[in-house]
């Protein structure tokens, strides 16, 4: 198969072991099996600590898989690609530059030429809504301006896939629902997969063309379900459609018996 036919992501009989401080060995992903197709937007929940992080940094390449194997675009990951973009609940900015200069870092690394890289930048800002804001410093935004900048930092670099841990997750509720509707029309225009980590599940169902329910620890693949909910969406709308209360229903009765086996072990543990 040529890589441009491949899907964006290919995990088969995926592992990783983590060696603890105390030398005990920890199992984060066991045997995992899944597939995102190119321009699919693929949401994981699964209970807290299941392993739905280190699944994203399997793929990102920043961890190797202790067994199985990774792809994406049919390659195997060896190292951090290029056209892989991250979004996490906390964003990397450099707070001595202003939204401006940190927008262009991306393009300016990768080689792009000072004024292209502006024009690039300044492009993204508007889309996101910051284009008066271009000279303002880091610690001079709110906390969804600067997911904004975030997302414009990342998607400036046209990445083919968007790695999402949790972004939204320290927002307040109504400007995470807005960062939500502001992303599906971002991503809308540009083919890229994507996949979104969240604790929400009214978040993955409102976003996703496919919500995977991972076990509680150690992580693998429990169920997929297909939300076939039309685009585009409003996720404040999207949420009161009784097609959406089935989908949750359906979703939770699955994803609820992964949430109680981690707290059931939690109180264990404690006992
Ligand atoms: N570098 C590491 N060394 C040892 N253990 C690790 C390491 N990274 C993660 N783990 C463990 O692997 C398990 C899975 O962690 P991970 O962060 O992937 O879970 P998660 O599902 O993303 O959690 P949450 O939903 O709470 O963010 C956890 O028990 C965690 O403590």
């Amino acid at each position: 198969m040529s890589s441009q036919m491949s899907p964006a992501i290919e995990l088969r009989g995926t592992s990783k072991v983590f060696r603890t401080p105390s030398g005990a060995l920890h199992t984060a992903v066991r045997d995992l099996d899944l597939t995102v197709e190119r321009g699919e937007f693929v949401a994981v929940v699964g209970p807290t600590g299941c392993g739905k992080s280190t699944t994203l940094t399997l793929v990102s390449g920043l961890e190797e898989p202790t067994e199985g194997d990774v792809r994406v675009a049919g390659e195997p990951v060896d190292g951090v690609g290029e056209k892989i973009g991250f979004v996490f609940q906390r964003d990397a900015v450099f707070p001595w530059r202003t939204v401006l200069s940190n927008v262009m870092a991306g393009p300016r690394f990768r080689g792009v030429a000072k004024a292209e890289a502006k024009e690039r930048a300044r492009e993204w800002l508007a889309r996101v809504g910051l284009a008066s804001f271009e000279d303002r410093y880091p610690h001079q935004l709110s906390g969804g301006q600067l997911k904004r900048v975030a997302l414009a930092t990342t998607l400036v670099n046209d990445p083919e896939l968007l790695l999402m841990d949790e972004p939204f997750s320290a927002l307040d509720v109504q400007t995470r629902a807005l960062m939500s509707d502001e992303l599906l029309e971002l991503w809308s225009g540009t083919g890229a997969s994507v996949v979104f980590v969240t604790h929400d599940l009214e978040e993955s169902i409102a976003l996703a063309d496919k919500v995977v329910v991972m076990t509680a620890g150690p992580a693998t693949v429990k169920e997929i379900f297909e939300i076939d909910l039309p685009r585009p969406r409003k996720v404040e709308s999207v949420r009161l459609e009784s097609r959406f209360v089935e989908i949750y229903r359906e979703i939770w009765s699955s994803l609820g018996e992964e949430v109680r086996i981690t707290r059931e072990r939690g109180a264990s543990d404690v006992a």
